[in-house]
């Protein structure tokens, strides 16, 4: 069936899903365009503003299960966006946190599965995330990453990746896109990264469950899980679906990323994974052209608290403009110029973390 027509049959299945004023949500505005972002699987926004967000969860929900009837769909993902962009709100409820395992048999085919988290955003933790899954591949290891930062899913653009996902052999899973060696997956690839989403708790279980138990991630010795930023409901979501090994936390020197870095371990505590270690991102910047070295955000914070903390310290990544350039370009540089001196910071930090992983006997 091509778009258009399945685009009306969805118009004809979704006339029975009622809006909270009882009118026909397929006959309303708040409709968006939907698309079919893998082979059995489609998704479409509703429209609504911050206040009705909570009222309008039941209907997308029933507007989901409408979506599923749908000859040749096997899995729909709803939205609810709004017009105006905003901060992401939490869900009603504080989060739980309780520790929850998830079903024995997700993600049974993978050796170890990291949580990559900040506490803090902008830290560089999806730069990191990818730079260590490309280190670690670099050392031997089969890798896959699973970006399941909601708020700003970053893996597509920092490992290039423009395709669309396909179904496995099974016909109901995804498989993961393949870059640079790595097996990737990232929310960018079910929804529209550009759109202002309202992220509710149902919506977000949703999404996180399409990217764990719903891709079929194969053999992998590591999967890393580019988590989002904070330690609120979307943290507590990936934790309780995901068989976590452990978690590695990334920070900057500051004093201020080092205050929610402790946040974040201090959850991982009290969910019981393990903290498997700190590492320092943009620790410090050695000019191209004098040699001197800059401690731009301070240097040695992320240490000095791990040690505090009594987690282990993996190692520093220095401030570096090719890094972001790469990154930006789709292009690692861990990929594309190991030798360097970022690349061997990274290896090196990678050699840590395989380390600790032969100790638990995992891999
Ligand atoms: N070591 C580094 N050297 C230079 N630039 C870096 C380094 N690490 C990260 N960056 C740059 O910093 C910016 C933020 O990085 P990134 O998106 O990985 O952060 P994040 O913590 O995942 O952010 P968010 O919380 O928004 O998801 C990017 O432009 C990235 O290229």
């Amino acid at each position: 069936m091509d778009l258009n027509r399945r685009r009306a049959a969805l118009r004809a299945v979704l006339a029975s899903v009622r809006l909270p004023d009882g009118r026909s949500l397929a006959d309303s505005s708040r409709l968006g365009a939907m698309t079919e972002p893998a082979p059995g699987r489609v998704s479409f926004s509703i429209r609504v503003t911050a206040e009705e967000a909570e009222a309008f969860e039941p209907v997308r929900l029933a507007a989901e299960k409408a979506a599923e009837r749908l000859p040749g769909v096997q899995k729909a993902l709803v939205m609810l966006t709004a017009e105006r962009t905003e901060a992401p709100k939490p869900a009603a409820a504080p989060p739980q946190l309780k520790p929850a395992k998830a079903p024995a048999k997700v993600l049974e085919g993978v050796k170890a599965v990291i949580a990559v988290a900040s506490g803090k955003g902008g830290v560089g933790k999806s730069t990191t995330t990818i730079s260590l899954a490309l280190a670690l591949r670099h050392l031997g290891l089969k890798v896959g990453v699973l970006d399941a930062d909601i708020y700003g899913p970053s893996v597509p653009t920092l490992l290039g990746l423009t395709a669309k996902p396909q179904l496995a052999a099974d016909g109901r899973r995804l498989r993961p896109l393949e870059a640079w060696g790595l097996q990737a997956l990232s929310v960018g690839n079910l929804v529209d990264p550009d759109t202002a989403m309202i992220w509710r708790g149902p919506m977000i279980q949703s999404a996180i469950t399409q990217l764990i138990a719903e891709v079929d991630w194969g053999r992998l010795d590591v999967l890393l899980i580019d988590m989002p930023p904070g330690t609120g409901d979307a943290q507590l979501a990936v934790v309780q679906q995901s068989p976590l090994t452990g978690a590695v936390i990334v920070s900057t020197p500051q004093d201020l990323a080092l205050i929610d870095a402790r946040r974040g371990i201090a959850m991982f505590r009290k969910l019981e994974v393990p903290v498997l270690g700190v590492i320092e991102n943009m620790s410090q910047f050695i000019c191209p052209d004098c040699g001197g070295r800059h401690e731009i955000f301070g240097h040695g914070g992320a240490r000095e608290e791990a040690r505090r903390i009594g987690v282990p310290f993996l190692g520093e990544v220095p401030l570096t403009m090719a890094l972001r350039r790469g990154a930006d370009l789709g292009r690692p540089i861990v990929a594309t110029e190991p030798e360097s001196q970022v690349g061997q910071s990274l290896i090196a930090i990678a050699g840590e973390l395989r380390l600790a992983l032969r100790d638990k006997g995992l891999i």
